[in-house]
């Protein structure tokens, strides 16, 4: 954007302000900062930790998966942060079979002093995730992705462990005053960490839930009918404009890397332009994912 231009007669640098309106974002989609609201999370939990046990996290993370690594960090320097504890046991690749897996999830659910385990997903090719996810004892199971927590969910009870970042969505909401009673939602995708609990989750508070998939036919349509729409589709910008209702709220569960290194999520910039609420990737589920980890790991501790 240029502010100046050259005159075309006198060749003197002259103001030129006829592109201006295009400097900022002048739409009025507000932004849902994540960033923001964990870090009242973490303060309000470091708070309420005196007096009580301090809530321990243990981590597993086998293979080499450099995101991995990096949100493994990344949840250790947060838990440190809030004056909780971890422990984390990085195993590698070649060294990560079911067998070594199963020992360590045995011997962490033997301690009395671990409250949370969690193993960090993806696992290397030809691990079998369920399995070793269900190696977990369910009290333990801070992620909320065993078979026995999302039942309980199923069933409409909150007091099992629930999956971080669906969870952390509900929070963002409330947090911005959006209650989703009576609202039509669409979240695209059905995943066991996102899509389902997600689904569960909006459908505890009473909205009226679609989840839509990769069979999903009229699938712009569907979204257009959406109040709260939740984009967890696993695809880079798949969701335009064209999929808003005027006015929607809109959150973007994924998260990607694209070729000029820059972050991106599920939806494309353009939505902003219809929405009148979005998360913004960086800085809007990805940090309430790991506050609702917290979250999780104090309730376990705490309510045993
Ligand atoms: N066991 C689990 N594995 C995975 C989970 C999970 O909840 N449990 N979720 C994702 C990865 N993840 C946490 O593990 C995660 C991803 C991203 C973020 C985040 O805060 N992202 C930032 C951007 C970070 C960056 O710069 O790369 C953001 O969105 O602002 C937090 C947690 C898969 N595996």
């Amino acid at each position: 954007m240029k502010f100046f231009k050259r005159a075309r007669n006198s060749g003197f640098i002259i103001p030129d302000f006829s592109n201006s309106v295009k400097y900022f974002d002048n739409t009025k989609c507000k932004i849902l900062d994540g960033k923001l609201l964990s870090s009242h999370f973490v303060t309000q939990a470091q708070n309420l930790r005196s007096g009580r046990k301090i809530p321990c996290l243990a981590v597993i993370l086998a293979g080499d998966n450099p995101a991995s690594q990096v949100y493994v960090n990344n949840k250790i320097k947060i838990f440190k942060e809030a004056g909780f504890e971890s422990q984390s046991f990085f195993i590698s690749k070649e060294e990560s079979t079911e067998k070594k897996l199963f020992q360590t999830i045995d011997m962490l659910n033997k301690d009395d002093n671990v409250d949370g385990i969690l193993v960090q997903l993806p696992l290397p090719n030809g691990l079998n995730t369920e399995n070793i996810l269900n190696r977990i004892l369910p009290q333990k199971d801070v992620d909320g992705f065993l078979a026995h927590n999302l039942g309980t969910l199923a069933t409409g009870e909150l007091n099992s462990a629930i999956a971080c970042t669906p969870f952390g969505v509900m929070a963002l909401l409330y947090a911005y005053g959006i209650d989703p009673s009576g609202k039509n939602t669409v979240v695209i995708g059905r995943s066991n960490i996102v899509g389902k609990p997600m689904s569960l989750l909006l459908l505890s508070a009473d909205a009226t839930v679609t989840i839509a998939h990769s069979k999903t036919q009229n699938l712009i349509q569907i979204c257009q009918n959406a109040d709260i729409l939740v984009a967890a589709a696993g695809q880079p910008e798949m969701v335009t404009k064209d999929f808003i209702k005027k006015d929607a709220i809109v959150i973007d569960v994924g998260i990607h890397r694209k070729e000029n290194r820059k972050l991106c999520g599920d939806t494309h910039q353009n939505v902003k332009e219809i929405a009148s609420a979005l998360t913004p990737v960086p800085g809007g589920v990805g940090p309430m994912t790991i506050a609702m980890l917290m979250l999780n790991t104090a309730l376990a501790a705490w309510n045993k």
